[in-house]
This record gives structure tokens, C-alpha cells and sequence, in this order.
């Protein structure tokens, strides 16, 4: 049976959200959540990426960089796999509690069921690409082998 994950609330498998209050230090810099890493990471050269890392939650990182998509840099297509992977490999190298979760689940499936969200997650239909979930099982793969 796959693991389906999204709600940050619902336990114990929330933690593995974007969104989940699990901070970490990267790049010499504290990080609230793995979302916002990557929503700073969409900028370059610009002072986004600073105020982005300050923002109260991650849902306000997320919409900060919504509304500047227009500014977000010309390859991100081709690098948000692996911004995705440093920020996630971190946060569970960084918080211990949550690496025995994610470790906890062997070699089960874990899909992130946004209902709206074909890339990252499954989308409504659950044939989505569940590139989150498949980043998280590397990570779990590579945190297992340490
Ligand atoms: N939108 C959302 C989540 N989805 C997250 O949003 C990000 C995708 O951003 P973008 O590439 O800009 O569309 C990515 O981190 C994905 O996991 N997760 C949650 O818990 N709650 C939300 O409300």
C-alpha cells in the first residue's frame, strides 16, 4: 500500500510536506521549511531570494514567488529537480525525528497527493509525475545506506 501524503497535520506522515515546520541550515543560512528553499531558488541577482527566506510560513513564500513569476529565472525548469533534492536531502539529514519516519517506511511508495499538482505530486487523477515523492525516496535511499 503506497504512502499518500500532503496535509502537514495529519500524522505521522505530514512531515514529509514541503510545507512541514522542519528547518534546517543550507548554504550557511537557517531555512524555516524545505518550501522555502525552493521558492528562493526560483531568483537570481535579484533581492527575492533574501526576502523570501524571511517570511513568517511557507504558504507566504509560495504566493511571494506566485505573484513574481514573471522574474523567475529562465532555467528553472531544467535545475528544480535538483534545488528539490538539496533542500529535501537537508531537512532530513538536519532533523533527526523525521529521518526515522521517512526510514521507517522501507520500501514503500510515497506519493504527495495534491490534487492540483501533475509535477510535483499525483494531481486529481493520481497519475501525476510525483516528482516529491520520488525525490523522497532517493533521500531515503541515500540516509539509509549512511
Ligand atoms: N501547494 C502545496 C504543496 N505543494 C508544494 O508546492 C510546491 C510546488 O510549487 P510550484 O513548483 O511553485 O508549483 C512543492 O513544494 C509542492 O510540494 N504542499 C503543501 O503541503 N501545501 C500546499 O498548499
Amino acid at each position: 500500500m503506497p504512502i499518500y501524503f500532503y496535509d502537514i497535520h495529519e500524522k505521522p506522515f505530514g512531515c514529509f510536506s514541503n510545507f512541514s515546520p522542519h528547518g534546517f541550515e543550507l548554504d550557511g543560512e537557517w531555512w524555516k521549511t524545505s518550501e522555502h528553499f525552493f521558492q528562493a531558488h526560483k531568483f537570481v541577482d535579484t533581492p527575492y531570494l533574501e526576502q523570501i527566506r524571511k517570511l513568517p510560513s511557507p504558504k507566504a513564500a509560495f504566493d511571494f514567488a506566485r505573484s513574481r513569476q514573471s522574474d523567475v529565472r529562465s532555467d528553472w525548469r531544467m535545475v528544480r529537480d535538483d534545488i528539490m533534492r538539496k533542500a529535501v536531502e537537508r531537512k532530513f539529514q538536519f532533523n533527526a525525528e523525521i529521518r526515522e519516519i521517512l526510514l521507517a517506511t522501507g520500501n514503500v511508495l510515497l506519493v504527495e497527493d495534491s490534487p492540483v499538482d501533475f509535477y510535483w505530486g499525483c494531481g486529481s487523477d493520481r497519475q501525476g509525475k510525483n516528482m516529491l515523492g520520488k525525490i523522497l525516496m532517493e533521500v531515503r535511499e541515500r540516509l539509509r545506506d549512511l
